[in-house]
């Protein structure tokens, strides 16, 4: 195993309710396994993930484990409730190359019988005033998205529902609109918000209410605008978050569930519970975004998922195979991810 570190500016940082994302900094992980060499991507967000230097030790670990006990012994270093960013970093290389070593993409290696050529997309719109949040909204939809998310709750209710006003008067009622609160609201500021959201048709909102809340969160659903937990299932076991019946929708974001193949199982039983998953980037680079990716295609007919953040960061770990097009981002057909390891750098 190796390990490579990177910083990515980003060149539009996204504002949210916890806070503006201005840089993503992690590992590239390499493996060879299985006659391959697969490429992963350790990228953690702290609040969401371990911290960088926790992520860092635990690679380390994994790398001394390995030596001794192979890719199982790396395997067992690297908890998902604790380190999922850097379990996320290795999984990503192992299964990459074992996909590579099946000669499948890696969507099919998770349902050999499936075949996916592109995933929809939403278009990500972080905090910003009105005006602002209307051009930016006007942008993607010019662009072909036909989903919008855009951040609220970094400013009250009132302010948000003038945003929506604003972003509906611009850009009609076509598109599909979703917000994300990111937790930042009291239950009376939730049913506040839910009320009026609904006038302006917004789907769901995901996290509107902290991610402890369950109950709160259950209490919010019925009505014409669904509630998607993201944050509540950091550090706590999505059997709980299922059994709770609190949500319409799951935001799974394959780096805070400890890697791709966690992020697919969670999907699949997501939807078994009637629970529809959709599958989402920390924004992060390219190897990453494949493999969320790879999960979203691996799903089958999934809604429009948040996997079009490539274009934030300043500067990437490789060029992209995915192409965006009609608010529908292709999935590679190659082996694997999709990347040339050969190809993937920390200056690219
Ligand atoms: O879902 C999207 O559209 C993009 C991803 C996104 O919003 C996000 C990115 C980094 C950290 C948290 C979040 C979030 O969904 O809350
Ligand atoms: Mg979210």
């Amino acid at each position: 195993m190796n390990t490579t570190p990177f910083s990515l500016p980003l060149s539009s940082p996204l504002a949210t309710a916890s806070g503006t994302i201005e840089e993503r900094d992690g590992l590239v992980v390499r493996y060879d396994h299985r006659g391959h060499t697969g490429v992963g991507e350790a990228t953690p967000l702290p609040g969401w993930t371990e911290s960088l230097p926790d992520c860092r030790a635990a690679l380390a670990s994994a790398a001394t484990a390995e030596i001794a006990g192979g890719h199982a012994a790396a395997m067992l270093e690297l908890a998902a409730d604790s380190v999922p960013a850097a379990r996320h970093g290795f999984a990503t290389a192992l299964l990459d190359a074992d996909a590579r070593a099946d000669g499948v993409p890696l969507y099919q290696w998770f349902d050999a019988d499936r075949r996916c050529q592109s995933v929809p997309v939403n278009a990500t719109v972080g905090d910003g005033a009105p005006a602002a949040t209307a051009d930016a909204v006007a942008e993607a939809d010019d662009a072909g998205f036909d989903c919008c998310k855009l951040k609220v709750g970094a400013r009250s209710v009132e302010d948000d529902i003038e945003r929506l006003r604003a972003v509906r008067e611009r850009v009609g009622d076509d598109l599909t609109l979703r917000a994300d609160a990111n937790g930042a609201w009291r239950p009376a500021e939730a049913e506040r918000a839910f009320e009026v959201f609904a006038d302006y048709g917004v789907d769901y909102v995901e996290q509107p209410l902290p991610a402890d809340d369950l109950d709160g969160h259950a209490a919010l659903r019925g009505g014409p605008v669904g509630v998607a937990l993201d944050e509540s299932l950091v550090h706590r076991r999505a059997d709980t978050v299922l059994s709770a019946d609190a949500a319409d929708v799951l935001i799974l974001k394959p780096m805070v569930l400890g890697g791709p193949g966690n992020a697919y199982t969670l999907a699949m039983r997501a939807r078994d519970h009637g629970v529809e998953p959709v599958v989402t980037t920390t924004i992060d680079g390219v190897v990453a975004r494949l493999a969320a990716l790879h999960v979203a295609a691996g799903v089958p007919d999934i809604g429009a998922c948040g996997l079009a953040t490539g274009d934030r960061l300043a500067h990437d770990l490789a060029p992209d195979p995915a192409t965006l097009s009609g608010g529908r981002l292709s999935v590679p057909q190659t082996d694997g991810l999709g990347l040339d390891p050969a190809e993937v750098s920390p200056d690219a």
